[in-house]
């Protein structure tokens, strides 16, 4: 049977409200040196050759996006649910009929605006025709403790084989679906590859880059600056 050629599109879960940044402000709208952290992640896809078109999934109530993508760059979906999970979910239903069910789809969280054009080709270029797909993730290079009462250490969790799951998490578009259909705890379901990986499939960890990391607390701006700042 002749394959056509594989198509991929990202997708942004972009509706959260930024609580642990407590800015008053949805952390994805804050300026990282001249544009807003959105339009820095916006641009690494637009900027990558391999992505045939980007969504955007918000809040209903977003007042802020419209201000953010250059028209046709990218398509809103107001879609945004209580959970990471949950926008993700409602955002691939909102494209049923519109992605094939063999589309890749880069989800990828709007709260990295580190990723780059070379990152996003180097997963899609690992990952190949890889029969479950794969995520970008760092390796833990820090020991790794877990915690008992009074923030007391009482264990030392042995770090080989760890790693710090990063975006995009990439995946076909009927897997992701079937996979997060059957996700039902989001404080379990904190990222795309974990739908998979209940489904028991194993998604390919390729090595990332610290320049994407997820943008969580204020000391997370100066960092996201600092990289973004570098040519
Ligand atoms: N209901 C939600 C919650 C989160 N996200 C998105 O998922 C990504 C990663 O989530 P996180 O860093 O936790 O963002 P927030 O949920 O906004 O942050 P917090 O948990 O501090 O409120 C972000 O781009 C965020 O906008 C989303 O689309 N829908
Ligand atoms: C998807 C993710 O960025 C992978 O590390 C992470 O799980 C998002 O967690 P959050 O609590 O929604 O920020």
């Amino acid at each position: 049977m002749k394959h056509s050629a594989p198509r991929y599109f990202a997708l942004i879960p972009a509706a959260g409200i930024g609580a642990r940044m407590a800015s008053g402000s949805p952390k994805q709208y804050l300026p990282i040196g001249a544009k807003p952290m959105l339009r820095h992640t916006l641009d690494a896809f637009l900027s990558s050759g391999l992505i045939a078109h980007t969504y955007v999934v918000v809040s209903a109530r977003d007042e802020y996006i419209d201000a953010i993508v250059p028209p046709g760059a990218a398509t809103v979906l107001r879609c945004g649910g209580a959970s990471r999970m949950e926008s993700v979910r409602n955002a691939l239903r909102a494209l049923e009929g519109e992605l094939h069910e063999h589309d890749w789809v880069l989800v990828h969280d709007a709260a990295r605006p580190g990723l780059n054009a070379a990152l996003i080709d180097k997963l899609i270029a690992t990952v190949g025709d890889h029969p479950v797909g794969g995520l970008l993730a760092l390796p833990v290079v820090d020991t790794v403790k877990r915690s008992g009462a009074n923030a007391t250490s009482v264990s030392t969790v042995a770090r080989d084989g760890l790693w710090l799951a990063q975006t995009p998490q990439m995946f076909r578009y009927k897997l992701l679906c079937d996979a997060l259909a059957a996700a039902t705890d989001a404080s379990v379901i904190t990222d795309d590859a974990s739908a998979v990986e209940a489904l028991g499939l194993s998604p390919k960890l390729v090595e990332g880059h610290p320049r994407n990391l997820k943008v969580t607390l204020p000391a997370d701006i100066r960092i996201a600056e600092m990289y973004l700042a570098a040519p």
